[in-house]
């Protein structure tokens, strides 16, 4: 099992007036090269879940195994070290930075860690390859197009070789077209052995992914399994529990 995460609670603003349980009694686990999708309406809980995995945010109860290390038991110190080598990171708004080039901006990560010049080239080259970005790497973020930037994003995410791609509506700010390529470049990933978690309101996204889990009111409402459904038969599949997740029917 490479991630467990076990009764998580999170309340805001704990033993205030104003207190809001965001979380309620999540549990759920991924398998090593498991595709995991989080679908649930706005307000659900879905970002505050990847917030905690993220190690952005502690909750207020339950746990999170990452490779049998509790993460939340972690000293700061560790757990930027931790992040930094387990964890990759997509999100919506990339989050590429606009001064550096693009190959500095797949580089970011293990510059951070404190990588030497000389052990960066072959971890680069790597992820070039994956991502067919050998034209693009002396460019500027403001010189690439959205899908190139979100190419650029998930080289960044993986040039670290993390166990777990954490990622929060990644195809949110492209077209339709440049979306259908970033899930492309998800699935051939993720063929590769690559887990990824994703946060989408898109079924269309979901359908990617070997497994759906719904969100509602912050507890797990469902979850559907791809098994050997074609990707259109799991979309609508996606999109019914969709339904029924919002209209609050009850599930079998
Ligand atoms: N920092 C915070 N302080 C207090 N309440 C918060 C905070 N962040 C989120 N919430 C509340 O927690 C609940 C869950 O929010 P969350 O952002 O996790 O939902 P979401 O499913 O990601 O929504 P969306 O799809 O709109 O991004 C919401 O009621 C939200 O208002």
């Amino acid at each position: 099992m490479l991630l467990k995460v076990n009764h998580l609670e999170k309340i805001y603003n704990k033993n205030k007036e104003n207190a809001l349980m965001a979380l309620r009694d999540i549990s759920f686990s991924a398998n090593q090269g498991e595709f995991v999708a989080i679908m649930g309406e706005s307000g659900s809980g879905k970002s505050t879940l990847l917030n905690i995995l993220s190690m952005l945010d502690d909750p207020t109860g339950g746990e999170v195994f990452l490779e049998d290390k509790n993460i939340l038991s972690l000293k700061d110190a560790e757990k930027a070290d931790f992040r930094r080598r387990k964890l990759g990171y997509v999100f919506q708004n990339f989050n590429l930075l606009d001064q550096l080039t693009v190959k500095d901006n797949i580089l970011l990560p293990l510059v951070l860690q404190g990588m030497k010049a000389q052990d960066l080239k072959a971890p680069l080259e790597g992820v070039v390859e994956r991502l067919g970005l050998e034209k693009l790497l002396t460019k500027y973020p403001y010189q690439i197009s959205g899908g190139q930037g979100q190419r650029t994003a998930i080289a960044r995410a993986l040039i670290s070789n993390p166990k777990l791609i954490l990622a929060d509506e990644p195809t949110g700010a492209l077209d339709s077209k440049t979306s259908e390529e970033l899930l492309h470049y998800f699935s051939i990933i993720n063929n590769q052995g690559q887990t990824i978690l994703m946060v989408t309101h898109s079924a269309k996204a979901a359908s990617v992914a070997n497994r759906v889990l719904f969100i509602k009111d912050g507890k797990i409402f469902h979850q559907v399994y791809r098994g050997q459904e074609s990707r259109q038969e799991f979309m609508s599949r996606i999109n019914q529990a969709m339904t029924l997740t919002l209209g609050g029917g009850h599930l079998d």
